[in-house]
């Protein structure tokens, strides 16, 4: 029978040269709690003195151990000696000098009698007197901190030792000392966690010279106190006292041997007792076991071929961009971000996230919701309080109160209104600015991650040309509101004007002034002798009964169409002053008379210029300091309604500009901004960066994948190097 242990420890070896555990190979692991005897076991098997001792936890790194058989050639003694990994060109033929290296080893990657580390330390052991095997010793699982160990100490080894012994390659080297009750054995409780049908432990007994006179360990030794398919081996190791007094090895053996052969209880098992018989057994059930695993561990090797082939592959291949023309695959790299950024604006993109909006659709979301709600948001005159819009009709009608509303004030007033839109424009070009720049940012992510310097010129270059629209655009959105603020056409369809806004009034008026009477006719029919008049809407029946308690509210005229002066109220005789003020302020249809305003700040009276509608917290101020009207509180009757009658056309002129600005500023930006870099990308890119003296530049690989691909590469050739070892062993 081939020995199969040599290919497993070759497969070590092989796997070692990466660190990696990506293969659970076949070895035997030695758990049992502390004092246990775990190293004393070892060393038997390796039949020398060569790790550390001492109280408390002793073993705090993984020991992997390598027993390697060497036999004495005919000229020569084969030469006993350990190699460590992490010194692999120093052979240690003082194996006392081993066991301080172990120390040393412990203490620097675990700490002075700290805690316990999981890095392993690897030794090989080559000796004519070990068979070969591979163990791996392990912290002994421990109850009580010692020391400035951490608190966690027990569950810190308990998982390093379930991490061990779950794998199912492993095979469980349980130690329990004989003089402890085996219901107590730490080693076998965590055994039967992992390995519950008893299938891949094997159990060993130490101490049995310890035992109290008068008992033995026969029951557990046949199998029939714990069921283990692997048995349970009996051993006899040194004594504190026999280490002490140096009692050489040889000795130990023959003592062992003498003691089974000697014992009333195990003289009839002696043959399967003692260490040489449990070396025998272990490498025995080792060997099975690898025959046993090794067609799984090829195919495991073989998937990890491919695996890290496919990875290997994904990364590209430099020596092939050599070959192929680097300008082709600038401009292939180029064409293809283009097309990404285009395909996400037109929403045709093949990753669409379902998640959230993503470009196009965000544009059309900026503006449809965002922009269109923040012109909704702004209210026509919410701004204006009634002493802003009375000193704006007394301003413009000069020192003497004139009976007419003056068209002045509602030009004044209503101009800075529409400035108010400027804002909510400009910010909706710069969303769908930071869109543009959010989509280029997400292009090509695939095919460029390999060229980093080619992907950030890439964004770069789009970002420049992103950058170069923002101003066109912003400047000609802020031209659209000044043309709406150049000249407010009060002919418009969709306005008021002056006639409807006076209708509306006095239907508004007429009703509240019926509705008055109503209330009035039932309290008197009640009653109630309270006199409802005190509360009394106007009538209209003289300019002095224009209402009183008239809500100023400036939601009342929109929609309104322009109504006749005549068929709405021409008929009462008492609206001749009316009528004469609507003639006056809308005109009668010679728009020629109409005053042309320019559009000129209001002037305050200590001459610095003041801003109708925006700067209102300054006009208050001045107001509050008497500067500008003193009688702020009282209103007469026909102030209130030329208010009124403000409000409601700005309203509706506000209205029908903030339409117009809704309708052309996505459109503008649609225009100047979207489809403007959407057909000039592939130009601006294909001639700023198809220059072949930046072609080495930007095909300039990351140095990470180039790192990731090295490591695929010898990740491959360490698996292709597992799979011809498999391949000669079976
Ligand atoms: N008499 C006798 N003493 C033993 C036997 N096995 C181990 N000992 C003693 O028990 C003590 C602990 O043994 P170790 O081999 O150091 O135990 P360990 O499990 O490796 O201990 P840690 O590494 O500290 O967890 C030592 O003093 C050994 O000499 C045995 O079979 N008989």
């Amino acid at each position: 029978m081939n020995d199969l242990i040599p290919v497993v420890n070759k497969l070590q070896d092989v796997f070692n040269t990466i660190g990696s555990e990506t293969v659970d190979l076949p070895q035997i692991i030695v758990v049992g709690s502390q004092s246990s005897g775990k190293s004393s076991v070892l060393e038997n098997l390796v039949q020398r003195d060569f790790l550390p001792r001492g109280s408390g936890i002793v073993t705090r790194r993984p020991l992997v151990l390598q027993l390697v058989n060497v036999q004495d050639s005919e000229d020569s003694k084969a030469v006993e000696y350990g190699e460590f990994l992490h010194m692999s060109d120093r052979k240690f033929t003082d194996f006392s000098e081993i066991r301080k290296e172990i120390e040393a080893e412990t203490a620097r990657v675990a700490g002075q009698n700290k805690g316990i580390s999981r890095s392993p330390i690897h030794l090989k052991i080559y000796s004519p007197k070990v068979l070969n095997l591979t163990l791996v010793d392990l912290p002994g699982l421990t109850k009580i901190p010692i020391g400035d160990q951490p608190t966690d100490i027990e569950k810190q080894t308990r998982i390093l030792v379930l991490d061990y012994i779950t794998k199912p390659n492993s095979i469980i080297l349980a130690v329990s000392p004989a003089n402890v009750d085996l219901v107590n054995s730490e080693s076998l409780k965590l055994a039967k966690q992992v390995d519950p049908e008893g299938k891949r432990t094997i159990g060993v007994l130490t101490k049995l010279d310890l035992m109290d006179a008068g008992t033995n360990a026969l029951d557990v030794l046949t199998g029939r106190v714990i069921p283990l398919k692997l048995g349970f081996i009996g051993v006899v190791n040194r004594s504190q006292q026999d280490i002490i007094g140096n009692k050489p090895m040889s000795e130990a053996l023959k003592a062992e041997s003498e003691f089974f052969k000697r014992h009333s209880a195990y003289r009839s098992i002696a043959s399967r007792c003692g260490t040489p018989f449990l070396a025998k057994i272990l490498n025995h059930i080792l060997m099975n076991h690898i025959r046993e695993r090794l067609p799984d561990m090829k195919a495991r090797i073989n998937a990890l071929i491919s695996q890290t082939t496919q990875e290997l592959l994904s990364y590209g291949d430099p020596a092939l961009d050599e070959k192929t023309n680097k300008g082709a695959l600038v401009l292939k790299l180029i064409t293809k971000f283009s097309n990404d950024f285009v395909a996400s604006i037109d929403g045709t993109a093949l990753d669409i996230s379902t998640k959230e909006l993503c470009g196009g659709a965000r544009i059309y979301y900026i503006f449809n919701n965002i922009f269109g709600t923040a012109l909704q948001s702004i209210s026509p005159c919410g701004n204006l309080s009634v002493q802003d819009i009375r000193t704006a009709i007394r301003n413009s009608t000069g020192p003497r109160p004139s009976l007419f509303v003056p068209e002045i004030a509602f030009d004044l007033l209503v101009k800075p209104q529409v400035l108010l839109l400027e804002q909510p424009s400009l910010r909706c070009v710069e969303l769908v600015h930071e869109e543009l720049t959010k989509i280029c940012h997400s292009c090509g992510n695939q095919e460029l991650g390999r060229y980093p310097r080619l992907h950030a010129k890439l964004i770069e270059v789009v970002a420049d040309l992103l950058r170069e629209r923002l101003s066109p655009t912003s400047s000609y959105v802020e031209s659209l509101i000044s043309i709406q603020r150049a000249y407010v056409n009060t002919n418009h369809p969709d306005f008021i004007g002056g006639a409807g806004a006076m209708s509306d009034l006095v239907k508004k008026s007429e009703k509240k002034r019926k509705e008055y009477e109503k209330l009035n006719r039932r309290a008197n029919l009640g009653g109630n002798t309270t006199h409802i008049s005190t509360l009394s809407g106007p009538s209209i029946s003289s300019k002095d009964d224009i209402p009183d308690g008239l809500p100023l509210s400036d939601k009342e005229s929109s929609g309104s169409k322009d109504i006749g002066l005549q068929n709405g109220i021409g008929n009462n005789s008492s609206w001749t002053q009316r009528e004469s003020f609507l003639t006056y302020f809308f005109g009668s249809g010679n728009k020629s008379d109409r005053t042309v305003l320019p559009d000129q700040p209001l002037p305050s009276r200590n001459g610095t210029s003041v801003k109708t509608g925006i700067d209102m917290g300054e006009l208050e101020k001045k107001l509050d300091n008497g500067a500008i009207i003193d009688d702020a509180v009282h209103l007469t009757d026909h102030e209130e309604m030329e208010i009124q009658l403000i409000r409601s056309l700005i309203t509706s002129y506000f209205n029908l500009v903030r339409k117009t600005i809704q309708d052309l500023v996505p459109k503008a930006i649609m225009h100047l901004l979207v489809n403007y870099s959407r057909e000039s990308v592939q130009n601006r890119l294909v001639s700023e960066l198809y220059k072949e003296e930046l072609f080495v530049d930007l095909l300039q690989e990351d140095e990470n994948l180039a790192s990731k691909r090295q490591n695929c590469k010898t990740m491959l050739d360490v698996y292709r190097k597992a799979f011809d070892i498999m391949n000669e062993a079976m």
